[in-house]
């Protein structure tokens, strides 16, 4: 809209290349850097995996949620030195507000939780398939946005809600075809390094900090972050115990570590008990050091990983129970996941397990023979479509050889054709594409008649 300054000096620009070279400069057709465009054969596989997603969330009783893409950056200021946050896509609005695209769903969540405080009943369960987005400097070509389907259960003290998240999780992949020979799922608890830290007098404000910087251990040398965990305030006898903790192969290990009094130790044996009983006890492995990126998890954390050890994470989540506090409000308990659209994606490609995605169907094809009879067939079209009979109408004076090839091209069973003498005598032709039967039909008779074939 040229009604601002900023409109008026583009459509200058605009005009003064237009001047120069006497034609319009063709638009760049590219989306934005790091964006994607969704074409409808991109949305076909994108709603099938949504759909899925979808249908995991009904199965376990989450409720959909959806919140603006668009928060206050206040959302995201933590400390922590986290990837995400130093990666905001902020800025400051035309009312002087800082705000932000949001790069998760959590913040958003836990803003309406709080939002509804005592009034919400719980446990709330909900579910949600956000695009989120990060702003890169020297963009490595890589994402700027990616959907991620989110659910979480706020309410939920026991670890019972870590359990129902994963069978979610294990839900999805069974569903996909994807087994517990692709993929695992890494699991621990924050709590056996807060045990470890806080027995050797590390302060609880730095527990956050340096998990956000183990995390980095899975992509960086120790020696490349020693110096950031000096800062912390880690002696070198602190970080070696951190590390000897991160290297601790099993349960029993753990409690050999932490003694057999540790409340992380009871949760994670617990945790393991409930997944034999729902059955997914194999896709389990416990990892000492997996503590995910995010500030905020003070709890079990977990990732699902490929077991070929060839793409990044492919989901991830853990337990929050105190980002209420972080927003000023009264603690909840709450544990979620995030499961990005991309690294499934390639997994799924890589292992076979894409199903085709034909056309979108359209169940009959109306063709006017000529623009005489266009009325009527615009007719016969609303009245099969509300017999929820989708068609698509032809909409030019086009010839029966192009109909006929256009049905077949959006796979429709039937092809209703209008002719001028016919419709006069209130009939129509449909032709069965797949028998090549052609009968006269009333019109008033087309969508039972049509209904009727697609049934059988
Ligand atoms: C593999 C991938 O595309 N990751 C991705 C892409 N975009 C993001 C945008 C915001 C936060 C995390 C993101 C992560």
């Amino acid at each position: 809209m040229s009604g601002t300054s900023q409109g008026r000096a583009s459509a200058a620009v605009a005009q003064s290349k237009e001047k120069s070279t006497g034609k319009k400069e063709k638009l760049d057709l590219k989306p934005p850097k790091g964006t994607r465009d969704f074409y409808p054969e991109d949305m076909r596989m994108r709603n099938w995996l949504f759909g899925h997603w979808k249908d995991v969330a009904r199965l376990h009783g989450f409720e959909e949620y959806d919140a603006p893409v668009l928060e206050s950056e206040e959302l995201y200021i933590r400390k922590a030195g986290e990837e995400v946050t130093q990666q905001l896509y902020n800025f400051e609005d035309k009312g002087e507000r800082r705000v932000s695209l949001r790069p998760e769903m959590t913040p958003s969540l836990a803003r309406m939780v709080m939002a509804r405080g005592k009034s919400l009943t719980l446990p709330v369960k909900w579910f949600s398939i956000p695009q989120c987005w990060r702003y890169e400097r020297m963009t490595r070509g890589r994402r700027r946005e990616h959907y991620q389907w989110n659910m979480d259960i706020w309410g939920v003290p026991g670890i019972e809600a870590e359990a129902e998240l994963l069978s979610a999780i294990v839900t999805f992949f069974k569903r996909v075809g994807i087994t517990s020979q692709d993929v695992g799922i890494k699991v621990n608890s924050r709590a056996v390094l807060s045990e470890v830290l806080t027995a050797m007098g590390v302060p609880a404000d730095k527990f956050a900090a340096t998990c956000v910087l183990v995390d980095k251990l899975e992509k960086v040398k120790l020696d490349d972050i020693r110096g950031e965990m000096q800062e912390l305030g880690l002696t070198d006898e602190i970080i070696t115990k951190l590390v000897a903790t991160l290297s601790i192969k099993d349960l029993d290990a753990l409690e050999q570590t932490l003694g057999n009094g540790s409340k992380a130790l009871a949760q994670l044996k617990q945790l393991m008990e409930y997944a034999e009983a729902y059955g997914f006890r194999d896709w389990l492995i416990f990892d000492a050091s997996v503590v995910r990126g995010l500030a905020y998890y003070t709890g079990v954390v977990f990732e699902g990983f490929d077991r070929k050890g060839e793409l990044r994470a492919i989901c991830g989540g853990g337990r929050y129970d105190e980002l209420l506090a972080t927003f000023g409000g009264e603690p909840l308990p709450a544990v979620g996941f995030g499961f990005g659209d991309a690294v499934i994606a390639e997994l799924l490609k890589d292992r076979n397990l894409l199903p085709n995605f034909d056309n979108n169907k359209v169940d009959v094809v109306v063709f006017p023979l000529s623009p005489s009879v266009y009325a009527s067939a615009a007719a016969v079209s609303g009245v099969v479509r509300s017999k929820s009979i989708s068609s698509d109408l032809v909409l030019e004076d086009k010839k029966m050889k192009w109909a006929f090839k256009h049905a077949e091209r959006l796979g429709a069973s039937h092809l209703v054709i209008i002719g001028e003498d016919e419709i006069a005598k209130g009939i129509v032709q449909v032709k069965n594409l797949a028998k090549g039967e052609q009968v006269e039909v009333e019109v008033s008779k087309v969508s039972d008649f049509i209904a009727e074939q697609l049934a059988s």
